[in-house]
């Protein structure tokens, strides 16, 4: 017999034990999904462990999620990251019940592994930040420079880029999406670091577009790291994906904390850096918030502006109609000889009307953007919700749901102009968000799109 033998004996034991941990483990917890299940919402039936991750039909989940609404007759569906639930409210009404009317219970964020902890961010970022104190400092910060009142102010640097934006489109049409992509990174890096953005290859420009790819990281599906967080702390060769979020999260911090203090000494534009840089002194405000902060310009608005413009340029070629109307406003109350301003505003209701309309017929935020969560355990309807779960609107199904939205596919202005239709909030539709959680710079974003 050979003297490996005890060795092995033992080895062996080690591993049934392990197996048998583990067996009983998801077990256990699949037990525990099974009868937490029976007291939320329908869905489809969750797996051991993946939940539903694997059912999720990509890439367009939301469409998926609209037959499962239409399956089971209810607004509010549960599925599965893993062994956490998270509901997906299907009409205007039923998540503004819940998100607007109980903001006080749900404006919390669930704990992300994507948007939360892979990029280091749910302790200091004010978009996945717990309700809180911290929460509502950024909130506050943020609101000082791109609040209704404050975005009053950026009104000449959205002017001058746009003048550069019309210049653009006139002198290379083909490549208007480059062009609206430098107009919306100039604003908010003017905004922010009181920097202008000449060209694409400028290296906010590129950080910009890595952000870009960072919109996906809320969609249920996409992600096995979301079921199955422990992935997080795997090494580079069993799960590169993670060590990569790391290291390239590590990097955009460094870059947005030494943009602030750049913007902050070097430039003699008011800026969101020099404020903050400021506001370090007088609190415990640290790089790392404060780089979430002037970097959540950037993350949040970016793509979203830049996405809601070229739908807009979709829609014109599409609906002529629509454009028809638009240009004899415009030429009507603002003549040949000048652009529209905001002064221009009230007396342009159907540009005003397209604004919204864009925003409503290709919502570029299609899962409501980030999610909210209750803070305490919470009774809807006969559903039990738990502390901290993942809430979110299928906005695609709420911009298209034809009791509120006649034809919704038609891109039709006049839903905003004719006597209004009921809706749960005055705005007409949900692009930007609900309750305390609503997107804090739709000021900027809407100034600009007008
Ligand atoms: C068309 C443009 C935009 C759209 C459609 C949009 C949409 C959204 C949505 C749906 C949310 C989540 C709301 C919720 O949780 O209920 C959000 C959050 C947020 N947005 Fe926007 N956004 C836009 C532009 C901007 C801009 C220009 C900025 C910054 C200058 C910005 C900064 C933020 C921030 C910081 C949050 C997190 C709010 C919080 O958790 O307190 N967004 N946005």
């Amino acid at each position: 017999m050979s003297s490996n033998t005890p060795f092995i004996h033992f080895l062996t034991d080690i591993l049934s034990y392990i197996l048998i941990l583990s067996t009983l483990y998801t077990l256990g917890d699949y037990i525990r999904v099974l009868r937490l299940r029976q007291k939320l919402p329908p869905g489809p039936f969750p797996w051991p462990l993946v939940g539903n991750h694997f059912q999720v039909r990509l890439p367009r989940p939301w469409l998926w999620m609209d037959e499962q609404s239409k399956k089971y007759d209810s607004s509010p569906i549960t599925i599965w990251r893993g062994h956490r639930p998270m509901i997906f409210f299907h009409d205007a009404w039923s998540i503004s019940e819940i998100l607007d009317k109980r903001s006080n219970v749900y404006s919390s964020r669930p704990r992300m592994t994507m948007l939360g902890d892979s990029r280091d961010a749910t302790q200091y970022d004010q978009a996945v930040l717990p309700y809180g104190d911290m929460w509502r400092h950024h909130r506050r910060l943020m609101h000082n420079v791109v609040g209704s009142q404050a975005v009053r102010s950026h009104r000449p640097i959205q002017d001058n880029e746009i003048k550069i934006l019309v210049g653009d489109l006139l002198k290379r049409p083909e490549d208007f999406v480059m062009a609206i992509e430098r107009y919306s990174v100039s604003v908010v890096s003017s905004v922010g670091f009181g920097r202008r953005i000449d060209k694409m290859d400028d290296t906010v420009a590129r950080v910009a577009l890595k952000f870009m790819e960072g919109v996906d990281m809320a969609i249920p599906g996409l992600f096995m790291m979301e079921s199955l967080p422990f992935m997080l702390g795997l090494p580079k060769i069993l799960y590169p994906l993670a060590s990569k979020m790391k290291d390239s999260s590590a990097q955009i911090k460094a870059f947005f904390t030494s943009l602030a203090h750049e913007g902050a000494s070097e430039s003699t534009l008011p800026n969101f850096s020099t404020m903050l840089i400021q506001e370090q002194k007088e609190t415990n405000l640290s790089d790392n918030e404060i780089a979430f902060l002037t970097g959540n310009l950037i993350g949040g608005g970016v793509d979203t502006t830049a996405s809601t413009t070229i739908s807009f340029i979709f829609a014109m070629c599409a609906f002529p109609d629509v454009q028809k109307k638009a240009y004899e406003e415009i030429n009507r109350i603002v003549g040949q000889n000048r652009m529209p301003d905001w002064t221009d505003k009230d007396e342009m209701p159907y540009c005003g009307a397209i604004v919204s309309e864009s925003l409503r017929w290709r919502t570029v935020t299609i899962l409501g953007g980030i999610p909210h969560a209750p803070i305490r355990d919470d009774v809807y309807e006969d559903y039990t919700i738990p502390e901290g779960t993942w809430i979110a609107g299928n906005v695609w199904s709420i911009h298209h749901n034809s009791k509120d939205f006649p034809d919704p596919d038609r891109f039709n202005h006049d839903r905003f102009l004719e006597e209004r239709r009921p809706f749960p909030n005055k705005k007409g539709h949900s692009a930007f968000g609900w309750g305390r959680r609503q997107c804090s710079g739709q000021p900027l974003a809407e100034q600009g799109l007008f």
